[in-house]
């Protein structure tokens, strides 16, 4: 909620530096004269205070920390769904396999079961001589015993049958009547998947914290496990504020603007698995903000509230998340771009966010610090390592803003065998600097420029 600054062109790479963001100029488009400010600076305004320190802000890793740290471990509710409407869930209790998957030793590939021990005298040009005793069906039990210098023929799939402990290929053999020529040699277990291979009767099939995939949910399927334990999504209230603000659906009037993040918030919640409440929108009021942050909490898991985590006067979120009950605010600020004023507090047990209106910045900060905690309340297993990286090579440099490490938004392009990283405009109030990108090139504090061609990991985006 906009207590009505210029636009933030602090959040842009071509703004003006960081410490100087506060004289709130416009910023012309180039060979025009700038309109004049609609409304006084942020700093300009009443009430104002210096926004956030130039230093000692706690970088994105030690706010994942302390934001980890003070959120806890929740306690998981869980519920039990049919596979079909278990995709994506998480699994809340170890499975364990009711039988042996397969429940009988089954070859791998059309030919002949035998007993690896009658093979052993293979040599180039001197094949073994074995008799074929009868066939086994897919589907069916496999009737014929194998004894020694005997085969059996068995398809993709069929039973081994017994006596016999390997399956050589139909095309290493030859036949003559009833007699095979068996060509090349084949050792014990070999072209066959063993009774209780896939899946062990009485072992943990899948672990809990573990999503179920399409994989996940064929081993359950396999094993005969029909319906399975997930955690109960968490719900997620959303508070648009901001008097500028009004729902997508209705045309806005002069000043106003659609919302943005009401949607695109949602979208990233219901994509991770949570379950965003309708969007609430909140007007810059601190009766009605109050009001709207104690139904949020009393109907959700978790809150997020779009807008107003600035220092304005009219930024109510810090303000009002002072109010929580205890521990109340966690951090307010970030060394981030962007994302600076992002605000965490714990209202008892219950998670609080104050996203930044600034849409990048919403979803930048929902992507870097918001979905961990959401991952915790799906009973997720933290991921080991830094997680997946895209590598690919900087188009055009980049410098970091002074103070603040960077994730700037960049398109993937593939380019003579590798890909290209575009970055896209630097401007968080511009959602469409994330609608071509596939990832994010992190600058860290330890970077000041990464220049024009270098090699960069990208996080999919
Ligand atoms: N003088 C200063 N002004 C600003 C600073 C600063 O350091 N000094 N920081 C800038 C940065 S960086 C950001 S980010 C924003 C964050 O401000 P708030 O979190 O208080 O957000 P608002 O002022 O409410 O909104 C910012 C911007 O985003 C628009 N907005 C808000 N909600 C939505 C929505 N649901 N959908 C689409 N767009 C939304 C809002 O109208 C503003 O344009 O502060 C800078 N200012
Ligand atoms: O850079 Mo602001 O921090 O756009 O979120």
């Amino acid at each position: 909620m906009s207590n009505g600054s210029t636009p933030p062109e602090g959040c842009a790479a071509s703004g003006p530096p960081e410490g100087s963001a506060a004289s709130g100029a416009p910023n012309p488009q180039p060979g025009e004269p700038g309109p004049p400010p609609r409304h006084p600076a942020k700093a300009e305004a009443p009430g104002f205070r210096e926004p956030f320190p130039a230093e000692g802000l706690p970088t994105v890793a030690e706010a994942r920390r302390r934001i980890l740290a003070a959120a806890g471990q929740p306690p998981l509710a869980v519920e039990e769904l049919p596979l079909a409407a278990a995709l994506g869930r998480v699994l809340a209790k170890p499975v364990y396999a009711p039988e042996d998957v397969p429940a009988f030793h089954r070859a791998t590939v059309d030919g002949y079961a035998v007993r690896s021990q009658d093979l052993r005298g293979i040599a180039p040009g001197r094949p073994v001589r074995l008799q074929v005793v009868g066939r086994v069906l897919v589907g069916r039990a496999a009737a014929v015993r194998v004894e020694p210098g005997q085969a059996v023929a068995v398809p993709t799939g069929g039973m081994l049958p017994p006596g016999a402990d390997c399956v050589v290929m139909f095309e290493h053999t030859t036949r003559e009547g009833s007699w095979l020529l068996v060509h090349r040699f084949a050792g014990p277990g070999d072209n066959v998947i063993a009774r209780g291979e896939d899946a062990a009767a009485g072992l943990a099939l899948l672990t809990p914290g573990r999503r179920l995939g399409p994989a996940e949910l064929g081993a359950l399927a396999g094993a005969g496990v029909t319906r399975v334990p997930v955690t109960r999504p968490p719900r997620v209230a959303l508070l648009l504020t901001g008097d500028e603000i009004v729902p997508p659906e209705r045309t806005p009037a002069p000043g106003q603007i659609r919302d943005i993040n009401g949607v695109a918030l949602a979208a990233a919640l219901r994509q991770d698995g949570a379950q965003p409440l309708e969007p609430v929108y909140v007007p810059d009021e601190p009766a009605a903000f109050r009001e709207a942050l104690r139904r949020a909490l009393q109907q959700a898991d978790l809150v997020l509230i779009s807008g107003g985590s600035s220092v304005g006067e009219r930024d109510l979120t810090a303000q009002l998340a002072a109010e929580l009950e205890p521990p109340g605010v966690i951090l307010h600020g970030v060394a981030l771009k962007p994302g600076k004023p992002t605000l965490f507090a714990m209202a008892g047990r219950k998670p609080v966010f104050g996203l930044p209106g600034n849409p990048v910045s919403a979803l930048v900060v929902y992507r870097l610090l918001v979905r961990p905690v959401v991952f915790r309340w799906l009973g997720l297993e933290p991921p080991a390592g830094p997680g997946p990286r895209i590598r690919a090579r900087l188009e055009t440099a980049l410098r970091r803003p002074a103070g603040r490490e960077e994730y700037v938004p960049v398109a993937l392009l593939w380019r003579g065998g590798e890909y290209a990283a575009r970055p896209q405009p630097r401007k968080s109030g511009l959602i469409t600097a994330l609608t071509g990108a596939q990832g994010l090139v992190h600058l860290p504090m330890a970077i000041d420029e990464l220049p024009a061609g270098a090699e960069v990991e990208v996080i999919p985006w």
